[in-house]
């Protein structure tokens, strides 16, 4: 089993690290092609932590060759559900036997706590591969009521060879919210990680195939959004593409299946996701914990963040009175790898940049900033900006616009109910809210008014595995991850109709 998590613990592993830097096609680590590499750095430090394969079109063409051959032989796609769903649940055992490691790849790679990568997305992780390879021998296909005189069967068939362009702030998780549904519907699939963070991927990649995923099932390719990513939109045989990501290069996927084979798109694109705030809670403790991890979980590089709060008037100054006396006492920005630290680096110095120049724009709008506002740390070399909150906030203000993906927290107060419900509504996207009431009338009325796939009502959070996670309006198109839908999603359906004697 995996080791705990201590400073020594966390020492010991960093000195047997190895780092997999190659693409992994076919049941191979190999070198891109052209023999590109480019360098992935800690943001924590800047420093460079080792050189990847750049992989580009002529090494995605290679894996779909894989990927497709693996496909048509049935090695994956036709082996007996029980075996699939054992090769799976061993996947599952060895990233839980290999957490810390895999952890200490990400907190090294994204600047994320480790604490956060060890007890959170290392464990989902592996609980995603587990909770879609459970499923795979209990979904039924359907019997169609139609006339006696005909069998009408539904069933589903895996859609072929399956493209997963992925995003750099929650790398592990989620390869396990792509790769669980698609490789329990019996897909191969061709992987690219975000270029920032490709390590626990190229990992994963070898423990699948460990776990017994044959050769040409699960191919990693380490590159470039604008060759490799590009190229994954763009191949004329690959049959679905699942992405997250922003909303821009989301748009790119749909040129990209226009202009090539039509092949199916599912986008998780961004958010700019409304906390509100009735003014009948009782309990300000709770509500400003989680207003706090809404905002600034994952440094607020959090497709689902909480970055607008909408607080009732007569409660708010009380909130925020909680809200910041918390902040100074819970939250602790740091080195990574330090287990006491909650918050990391930004992903790296362009990004930092960007939220730097939110923040600047946010003073010349003239709203009130309570707290933060500057970059720290900088004698490490790393890209740290601390939790920063604005007060008055206005429906116009960029910060509340623009999705910001950093840690700052934009404040607005309301009057009514309609107010509300308006302001939340304010937005291009629709991925998630997080709702305040000790009112059960307030909170169905809400919640059924507020245009997100996710409400969470008197908590934050994005459900649990059994939910399906994606967005309204800009934040998605084409589907879900997680849950049961998610399977649907990685199938064909296929109409039998048979004429009976
Ligand atoms: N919804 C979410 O979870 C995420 C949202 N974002 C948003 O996007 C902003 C930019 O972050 P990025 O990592 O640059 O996200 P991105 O959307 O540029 O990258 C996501 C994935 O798409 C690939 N990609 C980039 N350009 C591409 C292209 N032209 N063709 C095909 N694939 C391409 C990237 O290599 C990566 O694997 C963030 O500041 C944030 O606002 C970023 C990551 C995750
Ligand atoms: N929070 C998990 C999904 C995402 O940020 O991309």
């Amino acid at each position: 089993m995996s080791r705990a998590l201590t400073p020594d613990s966390i020492a010991q592993q960093i000195e047997h690290l190895e780092y997999r830097n190659l693409a992994f096609i076919d049941g191979q680590f190999v070198p891109a092609r052209s023999g590109k590499t480019f360098d992935t750095l800690n943001p924590a430090t800047g420093k460079v932590i080792t050189q990847l394969a750049a992989c580009d079109a002529e090494d995605v063409d290679i894996a779909v060759k894989a990927a497709r051959r693996a496909f048509e032989a049935g090695v994956w796609s036709r082996m007996a559900p029980a075996e699939r769903k054992a090769i799976m649940q061993r996947f599952a055992d060895l990233i839980e036997e290999n957490c810390l490691e895999l952890a200490i790849l990400e907190a090294m790679e994204a600047g994320k706590p480790i604490s956060e990568c060890f007890n959170v997305d290392i464990p989902d992780t592996a609980n995603t591969i587990r909770w879609h390879a459970e499923a795979i021998d209990k979904l039924n296909d359907a019997v169609t009521p139609t006339d006696s005189g005909v069998l009408s069967l539904v069933t589903r068939e895996p859609i072929g060879v399956v493209g997963a362009v992925l995003p750099w702030n929650f790398p592990a998780m989620m390869v396990g919210w792509k790769l669980g549904p698609a490789l329990a519907t019996g897909n191969s699939v061709i992987l690219k990680p975000a270029k920032l963070t490709s390590l626990s991927t190229t990992r994963l990649a070898e423990l699948a195939f460990k776990a017994g995923v044959p050769a040409g099932v699960l191919n990693v390719l380490p590159g470039m959004g604008s060759t490799a990513g590009k190229a994954i939109g763009m191949h004329p045989d690959i049959d679905l593409v699942g992405f997250t990501g922003s909303t821009e290069v989301g748009r790119m996927f749909l040129e990209y299946s226009a202009a090539s084979n039509l092949k199916e798109v599912l986008l998780e694109c961004g958010g700019k996701n409304p906390q509100v705030v009735m003014p009948d809670v009782s309990d300000l403790k709770t509500v400003a914990s989680n207003v706090l991890a809404a905002a600034f979980w994952n440094m607020g590089e959090n497709c689902s963040a909480g970055s607008r709060l909408i607080v009732h008037r007569s409660i708010k100054d009380a909130l925020l009175e909680e809200v910041l006396a918390q902040l100074a006492s819970d939250w602790k920005l740091g080195d990574p790898l330090d287990p006491q630290v909650n918050l990391g680096a930004l992903i790296e110095e362009s990004h930092m940049k960007k939220v730097l120049s939110y923040i600047e724009t946010a003073k010349n709008e003239g709203l009130t900033l309570l707290i933060g506002g500057e970059r720290v740390r900088e004698e490490s070399g790393g890209y740290f900006v601390p939790p920063t909150i604005f007060d008055d906030a206005m429906p116009e203000s960029t910060i509340v616009r623009e999705e910001i993906f950093g840690p700052v927290l934009a404040v607005m107060t309301f009057d009514t109910e309609e107010e509300a419900i308006a302001l939340a509504n304010d937005t291009c996207y629709g991925l998630a809210a997080s709702l305040w009431s000790n009112d059960l009338n307030t909170v169905h009325r809400m919640s059924a008014a507020i245009r997100a796939g996710t409400v969470t009502v008197n908590c934050f959070g994005e459900g649990d595995i059994t939910t399906p996670f994606g967005g309204f309006k800009q934040s998605g198109f084409g589907g879900r991850d997680k849950s049961v839908y998610a399977h649907d999603q990685y199938c064909e359906l296929k109409t039998t109709w048979i004429q009976l004697g």
